[in-house]
């Protein structure tokens, strides 16, 4: 393995930030673990739990003391801090771990070259949130993309690939794309079905006819599965809709128009455009389970006991 990085520093103590941690000491040779986070409960709660091994006070003093730096808060907050980076030591490596990569590299754009900075997404998650959440495995047998900074000198070479092994010794498949196709994609297979299970979800509770007891007593199938990822956390997604905002209207206007068709075809009897539609759909849930990416269970096929 490239050489590893001992001390890390995790900004944003949550889910990400806390597997980040568990994961680098499992299996990454990181050897300290400073944890910052602006809520000084959450600081406590992981040094309590061991996910940390020290609390900084301040994000300087996080940074000061790291060879690199983690970004694990949600996506707006990525934005204010990577500014506030510029003035780290020479060679210091900051990578973030942010659902869309498009906005995150535009506040990235002012530091100095001194600071090497490594855009990563582990497409790997639950949908719970904070310190106590994290575990080591999350990351295996997950794909995780980098979007690396457009800039070709030896030394930030160096120090894309640290964070690749670092990914690879996580356990995670690692690819390289650039930043808006990166958002794209994920506008498509994470983003909308996330802003789709928020919708149903929220519909469902508006039909003044069909109570809640009804709702909890016969969600068996479908529902339940929305009702998980409906419960994500609210700050991280807002966030994620925000700054992804070209790429998910772009789908969005796509999903609208295939909901117009079937709505459509129901209204006008028209069995042969949902059956073929339908058909199409199974096709790919089928590529899907070929590809080895999802198993029978929701929840990426994993949940907090990995
Ligand atoms: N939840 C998931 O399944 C996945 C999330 N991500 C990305 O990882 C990042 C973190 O997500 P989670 O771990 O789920 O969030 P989380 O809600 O579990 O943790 C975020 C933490 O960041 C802290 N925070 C917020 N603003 C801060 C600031 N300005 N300075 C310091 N700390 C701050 C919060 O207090 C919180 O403890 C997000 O950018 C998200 O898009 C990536 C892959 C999967
Ligand atoms: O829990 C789920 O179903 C997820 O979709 C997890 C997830 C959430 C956000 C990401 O950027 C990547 C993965």
């Amino acid at each position: 393995m490239d050489q590893p990085f001992e001390t890390i520093a995790i900004v944003g103590i949550g889910l990400i930030g806390s597997s980040v941690a568990h994961a680098a000491r499992a299996s990454a040779g990181t050897k300290k673990v400073i944890g910052y986070d602006r809520s000084p409960e959450v600081r406590a709660e992981a040094l309590k739990l061991g996910v940390i091994d020290e609390a900084a006070d301040s994000l300087e003093a996080a940074v000061a003391q790291s060879d690199l730096v983690v970004l694990s808060t949600p996506v707006g907050a990525i934005g204010e801090i990577l500014p506030q980076l510029s003035s780290a030591k020479a060679g210091t490596v900051v990578m973030d771990v942010g659902s869309c990569k498009g906005s995150v590299i535009a506040a990235a754009q002012g530091l100095p070259d001194s600071v090497h900075f490594v855009p990563a997404h582990p497409v790997a998650g639950t949908e719970h949130s904070g310190p106590a959440a994290g575990f080591a495995t999350l990351f295996r047998d997950r794909w995780c993309i980098i979007t690396p900074m457009e800039r070709g000198d030896e030394a930030y070479a160096q120090s894309l690939a640290r964070v690749d092994a670092l990914w690879h010794a996580f356990g995670s498949d690692v690819v390289q794309m650039d930043a808006k196709h990166h958002d794209l994609a994920l506008a498509v297979t994470s983003h909308l079905p996330h802003l789709i299970a928020y919708t149903l979800v929220g519909a469902a509770d508006d039909v003044e006819s069909v109570n809640e007891a009804e709702v909890v007593k016969y969600s068996a199938g479908g529902f339940r599965d929305f009702t998980r990822i409906a419960a994500s956390d609210p700050i991280m997604w807002r966030d994620v809709f925000i700054n992804n905002k070209e790429a998910v209207l772009e789908v969005l206007g796509r999903f609208s128009e295939e909901l117009a068709m079937m709505q459509r075809a129901i209204r006008w009897g028209d069995g042969e455009a949902l059956e073929k539609a339908f058909t199409r759909s199974r096709g790919l849930r089928k590529a899907i389970i070929e590809a080895g990416q999802e198993s029978a269970e929701p929840n990426f096929g994993r949940d907090k006991k990995g």
